[in-house]
């Protein structure tokens, strides 16, 4: 049966250009390219290969996940990649490793945090790897907290070094990813400390390991925190602890873009927002809600593609079964999530724009929209990683008993994905601070200052605050001012309830602390209303291709209506739409997905992922499912032998007591 396309007939059902649909996926032709060409280089190259992480021991996984993070870099210097395609090259190598941490944290708080000459010296090494950094910020007793952490920089003007300490166990630093056995620097975040007074979390770069023999310098305790959740997963990753025994760097290895000491231990305040000290977490966040489409689209590719060759059912007379994709609860769990991959997709190019357009501002010293950056990365990561961890465990339960099997590609992904939810800040936590920003937002409604950007809608509080919708057939849920009339409403009506309810309190710490899970809710309205906004947004842009808008027309609509069904507690107890309305949504819904049906296995087709990268043998492009299970099957180390090892030990005796027992 090889060579045979099952899916050619689910491939000949689209109603529109897939060729299309990929360039408008990738964000352009260039991009479409560059990730087509690099996907298939490391797909074809055997040192990537990856089918057997599962069945290695975490020193077995480790040492292959160096060769192939060496391998990477040689053919990034031999074939002379950019740094976007080396970026991809990474991205579809598909093994979370040390160099995310060095080019993903450590390079950029270097760019972020330190002067121009600290860039010059600490950059030309980072960037040819003759260092390898790692982002140490997290301690054993804080992550959330990050004003919590203990571990201090105190200054000694006798020597000009600032001594590194960590006063406590629970000060240890505990989690960076590369620090457990590679990095040989950090930007270790710790308390500055000079002239017996406390200025709070700086960065220091400090070096960890010799760059001769890799042991650790003096007074420097380090190593890996142990295995993580899932068999290979986040494994090949060494997350580690640090403690510091007094350790002296040189003053000048404080990042002092912001603030700085002099040499006589002065401590000089920066001029811009102290908040700045967090922007490689701002970065960060923009890039992990880029990411989260990556996840969320290849869980949908499998339990698609599966969907649509997976039989169950309604055969009569010995004629074909049902393909478990046309039944509509399979539509209603997996479409959401295909328009959700197509939703995130279009809200982190628009954060990215965001995050450009900030970096800019804050170059000229314009700090205007840095609160607004806060909020949207913090919550758009918060929304999108939450979202997609749950999408693609709901992916494995589309896929039925075979997407519980480690060869469907879902418990892995599952495993590497999930953490996204807790790091890069919690994912409560990170809504508490959307909270906190719509709370002030609320707040100087009266007060004449026109509120700009994603809270905008908040300007038209006297209409959105009674409006009722106008809805009255279920085509009127396909209106994009019907749709973002429904949502802005919610959203405000949520937070102007939260500032309402907060103003009761005479302490305002108090009451926010006693209204917590309310102002999670309202926030999440808040970054759905932001998903909701920039889908249809990007419907209004010139999008070309035979059928393409038609099919991110329905997708945006899915993704929308979904959510105002999933929370419909919301609309109906905020009066923005009636019973009768919720149910017309019901009524389009249903339609819209009778609409993507036919398009489904091309909508998925249009990620563009190679075999290789999505390692699953039930998304094989092909659809050639059951015996590539059998293969896989007949591959586990239990199948080496017919008779397993353990049976004379273990399994012989036992089966003659039984046999005694019974004759007796
Ligand atoms: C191919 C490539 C694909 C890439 C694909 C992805 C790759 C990705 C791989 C990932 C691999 C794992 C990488 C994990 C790496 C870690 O996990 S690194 C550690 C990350 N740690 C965290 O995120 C900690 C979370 N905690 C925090 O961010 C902060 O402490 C909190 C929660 C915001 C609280 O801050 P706080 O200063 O204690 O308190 P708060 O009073 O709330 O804030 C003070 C002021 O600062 C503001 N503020 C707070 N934070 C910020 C900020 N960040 N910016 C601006 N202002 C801020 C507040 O709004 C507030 O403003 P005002 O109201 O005073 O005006
Ligand atoms: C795989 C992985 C990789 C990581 N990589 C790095 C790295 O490279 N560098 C680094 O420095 N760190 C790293 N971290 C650490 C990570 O950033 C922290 O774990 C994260 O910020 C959460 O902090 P925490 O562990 O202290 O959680 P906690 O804050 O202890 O959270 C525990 C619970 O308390 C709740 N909670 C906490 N505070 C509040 C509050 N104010 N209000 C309401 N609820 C609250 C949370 O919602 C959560 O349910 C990594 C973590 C993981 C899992």
């Amino acid at each position: 049966m090889e060579g045979i396309d099952h899916l050619a007939d689910e491939r000949n059902k689209a109603e529109f250009d897939v060729e299309d649909m990929k360039i408008v996926w990738a964000g352009s032709r260039h991009a479409f390219e560059v990730s087509d060409r690099i996907a298939r280089l490391v797909a074809s190259d055997p040192v990537f290969e990856k089918s057997n992480r599962a069945r290695l021991s975490r020193k077995e996984l480790f040492k292959s996940t160096l060769r192939k993070c060496a391998h990477a870099f040689k053919r990034i210097i031999e074939l002379r990649l950019n740094e976007e395609e080396a970026g991809r090259l990474r991205h579809f190598i598909d093994q979370p490793a040390y160099v995310d941490l060095h080019w993903g944290m450590f390079v950029p708080a270097i760019k972020g945090q330190g002067t121009e000459e600290q860039q010059k010296k600490w950059l030309s090494l980072a960037n040819k790897m003759q260092i390898i950094g790692c982002y140490a910020q997290t301690e054993l007793g804080h992550g959330s907290n990050v004003q919590g952490l203990e571990t201090t920089a105190t200054f000694d003007p006798k020597t000009d070094e600032f001594v590194i300490h960590t006063p406590t166990q629970t000060a240890s630093k505990w989690w960076p990813g590369g620090l457990g056995k590679v990095s040989t620097h950090a930007v270790v975040y710790a308390r500055l400390i000079t002239n017996g007074k406390d200025y709070g979390i700086h960065g220091f770069i400090v070096q960890l390991r010799s760059l001769e023999d890799h042991s650790p310098l003096p007074n420097i305790t380090v190593g890996d925190i142990g295995t993580k959740m899932g068999n290979g997963a986040y494994n090949s990753m060494d997350n580690g602890f640090l403690m510091f025994d007094h350790v002296r760097i040189p003053r000048d290895q404080m990042l002092m873009r912001l603030s700085k000491v002099t040499r006589e231990g002065e401590y000089v305040p920066s001029d811009v927002p102290k908040q700045l000290v967090y922007g490689t977490m701002v970065y960060v966040r923009q890039t992990i809600v880029a990411d989260a489409s990556n996840a969320l689209s290849r869980a949908v590719c499998i339990a698609t593609r599966y969907s649509a060759v997976r039989r169950q059912f309604g055969a009569h007379n010995g004629g074909i079964e049902t393909q478990v994709i046309d039944y509509k609860t399979q539509q209603n769990r997996l479409f959401p999530l295909l328009a959700s991959a197509y939703a995130f997709r279009f809200v982190g190019e628009w954060l990215k724009w965001l995050y450009t357009d900030v970096t800019e501002r804050l170059a000229a010293s314009d700090f205007a929209t840095l609160p607004e950056a806060h909020a949207c990365t913090a919550g758009l990561k918060s929304l999108t990683t939450t979202a997609t961890a749950d999408g693609i465990e709901e992916c494995r339960k589309l896929c039925g008993g075979h997407g519980y099997l480690w060869c469907s590609g879902l418990p892995e992904l599952f495993a590497v994905y999930v953490p996204a939810c807790t790091y890069e800040g919690d994912n409560v936590v990170l809504q508490l601070q959307v909270a906190r920003f719509l709370m002030k937002t609320v707040a100087q409604l009266g007060s004449g200052k026109v509120p700009v950007g994603t809270t905008a809608y908040m300007g038209r509080a006297a209409h959105l605050l009674q409006c009722r919708s106008g809805v009255q057939k279920a085509e009127d849920w396909l209106n994009p001012d019907a749709v973002l009339e429904a949502f802005e409403a919610r959203a405000l009506r949520m937070a102007v309830t939260c500032a309402k309810n907060l103003s009761k309190f005479e302490n305002q710490e108090q009451g926010f602390q006693e209204l917590l899970a309310d102002l999670v809710e309202a926030a999440i309205a808040h970054c759905q209303l932001i998903v909701v906004s920039k889908f249809i947004a990007k419907l209004e842009q010139d999008i070309g291709g035979k059928g393409v808008k038609k099919q991110l027309n329905n997708l945006c609509y899915i993704y929308a209506l979904y959510l105002l069904h999933k929370h419909l507690g919301d609309f109906l107890s905020t009066n923005c739409i009636t019973p009768k309305q919720a149910s017309l949504a019901n009524d389009q819904l249903r339609s819209l997905y009778t609409q993507v049906r036919p398009n489904a296995v091309a909508l998925v087709d249009a990620f563009n992922y190679t075999d290789h990268y999505l390692n699953s043998v039930l998304g094989r492009y092909d659809g050639n499912v059951y015996p590539k299970l059998f293969e896989e099957a007949w591959k586990d180390p239990l199948n080496d032998s017919v008779v397993p090892d353990g049976y004379h030990e273990y399994l012989r005796p036992v089966l003659k007591q039984q046999l005694r027992t019974a004759r007796l």
